[in-house]
């Protein structure tokens, strides 16, 4: 009875004691200074040499982004480097990539200062899509953009394109069948005429001298964009590049010109306001609407610009991949088998619509995508923060490893062969999570539909009519690293089926 008496004593004793012990635990969290970034440890960093900083770290690769892997080894996934003036971070490991893209995506939505991106956007890197930081401006310029650059499947917009498409890839093949010019030039002029059609329903015939002067002038400025300069962190090298730059300022000039010229004509002034049939004259409408506008005609030309640039990447990503088919005559099998079972006994052209009965197609498509390991955009963070428990001071320049995201043996198996059945599970396109080639959050890529439609459409008209083969003495190696190739390059022999 006692003994029984004494253990509920004891009990309530004890519930007393560990409810007063909780409250102080919560009153102490409540009142407990907050952890200011401050506090943080800053993250790992090698020893630095004077004025170069790490930069010398960086040399000696056939990408940079290998130096990035190769130092992850030795001091962890995240890691500060003085690249000349510039402070910046290495983020390797999916985690901590999405913790940058998505997670504090509102904290890394800026992007670098390069003095070179200020003088080739009109001497203010505001005005590029690409290189600016975010902005109200910006987020209305990717809200205008999205109905054209992601058009809702079974929309007029989607299936116009896919016209188009179709129409550019039949032209393609009736010239590459008779009297071809280089390659690269034929699939430019495609890749362009398709861009011009959508965005500013006109398309140019292949003669037309200003038209093929821009679009070289853009694949020369797609090239130099691509470049890595060591400009960009030791400014004071920056007067070796001006004639460079000033022939960069140049080609945008007479692309501005050209776009002016023979692609706005008069639509500005005879612009009657009403549902916009393409994006000139949504970039029409917004900028005259006095009440709501964000953005200025000048403004709107450079992002008109950018847009219509975005046909330098498809085809030379283009380029790349037929670079991988080329030397891959079983790859080039298997797709034409897919080809010809959706094409039936008529042959009828194959169209943007047979995409999803076409997984192998589509995965041959993404695994050139993924061998290639374009960069992501580099990224700045623009206020202090953190990544995965590390200190990042507000400026701090941000590269995102995606080149080890695409290559990695841990992640991939064989990552260095051309394997498309990797992409493919049931018969189904499976993107692993850390397949990242187009970024993420809200300064990812803005063009990813119409590449992977514009491959699909061009490669399954050229495969379906033509079997690609090397041309003697040609060297096929693909550079990595960037979308970019030079303006003289790989040639192909196209043998008709
Ligand atoms: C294979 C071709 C392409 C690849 C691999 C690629 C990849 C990328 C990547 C990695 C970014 C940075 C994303 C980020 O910071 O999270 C980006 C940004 C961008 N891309 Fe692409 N891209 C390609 C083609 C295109 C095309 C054809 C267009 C135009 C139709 C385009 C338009 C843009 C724009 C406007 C941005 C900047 C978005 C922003 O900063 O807000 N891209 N791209």
């Amino acid at each position: 009875m006692y003994q029984y008496l004494y253990f509920t004593t004891f009990s309530t004793y004890l519930i007393t004691i560990l409810f007063i012990i909780l409250i102080i635990i919560i009153i102490e969290q409540l009142y407990k200074k907050p952890t200011t970034y401050s506090d943080l440890p800053e993250p790992p960093s090698p020893k630095s040499l004077p004025i170069i900083g790490h930069l010398h770290l960086l040399g000696g690769y056939e990408v940079p982004y290998q130096a990035f892997t190769n130092l992850a080894k030795k001091y962890g996934n995240i890691i500060k480097l003085k690249l000349g003036n510039v402070n910046s971070v290495v983020i390797n490991g999916q985690e901590n990539i999405r913790e940058v893209l998505v997670t504090k995506g509102h904290h890394f939505d800026s992007r670098p200062n390069f003095e070179r991106y200020q003088q080739l956007f009109g001497g203010d890197k505001q005005n590029s899509l690409a290189f600016c930081d975010w902005s109200e401006t910006q987020r209305v310029r990717r809200e205008m953009l999205k109905t054209y650059t992601f058009p809702r499947a079974c929309s007029n917009k989607f299936s116009a394109l896919e016209d188009i498409i179709s129409h550019e890839t039949s032209q393609l093949v009736t010239r590459l069948a008779n009297s071809p010019r280089e390659t690269k030039n034929e699939i430019l002029y495609s890749c362009a005429n398709i861009f011009s059609k959508h965005f500013c329903s006109k398309s140019f015939a292949i003669d037309h001298p200003a038209f093929a002067c821009m679009i070289e002038n853009f694949d020369e400025i797609f090239y130099e964009v691509n470049q890595g300069y060591a400009a960009d962190f030791l400014p004071f090298l920056l007067p070796l590049h001006y004639t460079r730059l000033g022939k960069m300022s140049e080609l945008a000039h007479d692309i501005r010109n050209f776009l002016i010229d023979e692609v706005i004509e008069g639509r500005y002034d005879n612009y009657v306001d009403e549902e916009p049939c393409d994006y000139v004259e949504s970039l029409i409408q917004h900028v005259k609407n006095e009440e709501s506008a964000c953005i200025s005609w000048e403004n709107a030309l450079f992002a008109l610009e950018d847009i219509i640039g975005g046909h330098s990447a498809v085809g030379n990503f283009l380029m790349k991949l037929l670079a991988y088919l080329v030397t891959r005559s079983e790859v080039q099998t298997e797709i034409q088998r897919e080809i010809d079972a959706c094409a039936g006994s008529e042959r009828r052209p194959i169209s943007i619509s047979d995409r999803g009965s076409m997984p192998y197609t589509e995965a041959a498509i993404l695994e050139a995508i993924r061998l290639i390991a374009s960069p992501i955009v580099p990224r700045a963070a623009n206020q202090e923060t953190s990544i995965n428990g590390y200190r990042i001071p507000k400026g701090t320049l941000v590269f995102l490893n995606n080149y080890d995201l695409s290559m990695s043996e841990k992640l991939w198996e064989e990552p260095d062969a051309f394997k498309p059945e990797r992409f493919i599970v049931n018969n189904h396109i499976i993107k692993p999570e850390h397949f990242l080639p187009f970024g993420g959050g809200r300064r990812s890529c803005m063009g990813f539909k119409m590449v992977q439609m514009i491959s699909f459409g061009v490669v399954s008209g050229l495969l379906q009519n033509f079997s690609i083969m090397p041309v003697d003495n040609e060297c096929y190696k693909i550079p990595i690293g960037s979308l970019a190739l030079p303006k003289s390059t790989f040639q192909f022999k196209f043998v008709s089926r």
